[in-house]
């Protein structure tokens, strides 16, 4: 299971060269130590709901067009997609790529939105919501970790082995790719709604235009593949995950101030 990688959307604008350092450079790296181990293992790892990028029908399948990434992060893991089709023709390595949509959670990534929204509702900092031209509403298929373990158990247990040897394929190996999500995007300004409910505070909301940095609009997945393939179904709607996370940020950071550290 390969989850390593530089994250984030709007990150990539400040340091692109660590997104091909990761996501591209890293990744072949992991593929050449695979191809020529013996028995080369199966690999499962984390693409992204953002390769779907500028797509505009939804939900989301992984049959849709892939080629219109709206940031470098999300060029970077389309290629590693494309890398993955790579190895597994040449060198017979089983890749199964994971879109993972907005993965939210205890121990989650303080640089995405809900996590630092939570931060700074606490300290009565302000927070900027995006939105779209003519007031359009922002909204992620924001998916609970709990969820996203289960699919990747899944992936991990109905992966095929690799057929390749002495850095030489010897038949067909799988390669596959399956959207991870939740199935019911939310709008940004209602995820902070429902953290102001949780936290008891009413956040000092600053709405602004979408930058024209990375971000897209709308994610929504189509997940009957993962849901066909090995059973993949979410069962945590926002509410009750962030209930799960808040609950866990406030008995992690303790206090107010001490979630300044
Ligand atoms: O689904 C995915 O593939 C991606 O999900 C997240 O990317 P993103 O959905 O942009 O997550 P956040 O950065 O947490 O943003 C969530 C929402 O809040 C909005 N937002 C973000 C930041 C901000 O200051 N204000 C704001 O309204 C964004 O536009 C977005 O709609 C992760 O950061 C990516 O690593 C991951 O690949």
């Amino acid at each position: 299971m390969h989850l390593a990688a530089q994250a984030g959307v709007r990150y990539a604008m400040e340091n692109p060269g660590s997104y091909v350092h990761s996501n591209i450079a890293g990744f072949v790296n992991l593929l050449e130590v695979c191809k020529s181990a013996n028995p080369q293992p199966a690999i499962v790892w984390a693409s992204s709901s953002s390769v779907y990028g500028l797509n505009t029908k939804v939900p989301f399948s992984e049959k849709d067009r892939t080629d219109q990434p709206a940031s470098l992060y999300a060029a970077t893991k389309k290629a590693g997609e494309e890398i993955a089709h790579t190895y597994n023709h040449i060198y017979g390595l089983s890749l199964t790529g994971l879109r993972f949509f907005t993965v939210y959670g205890p121990w989650g990534r303080p640089d995405m939105a809900y996590f630092f929204f939570t931060r700074n509702i606490l300290k009565g900092k302000s927070i900027p919501i995006f939105e779209a031209a003519n007031h359009g509403t922002v909204a992620r298929d924001f998916t609970y970790i709990d969820d996203i373990v289960k699919g990747c158990l899944g992936a991990l247990d109905t992966a095929e082995k690799s057929t390749g040897s002495g850095g030489k394929k010897r038949a067909p190996a799988h390669l596959r790719v399956f959207n991870l999500g939740n199935t019911s995007p939310v709008p940004v300004s209602d995820l902070v709604s429902i953290l102001e409910r949780l936290l008891k505070v009413t956040a000092k909301r600053l709405v602004m235009k979408l930058p024209r940095n990375g971000d897209v609009q709308f994610t929504h997945a189509n997940i009957s593949s993962a849901r066909r393939e090995f059973g993949y179904k979410p069962t945590t709607d926002l509410q009750t995950g962030l209930k799960k996370f808040v609950r866990w940020y406030v008995s992690y950071y303790g206090s107010v101030k001490k979630s300044d550290q």
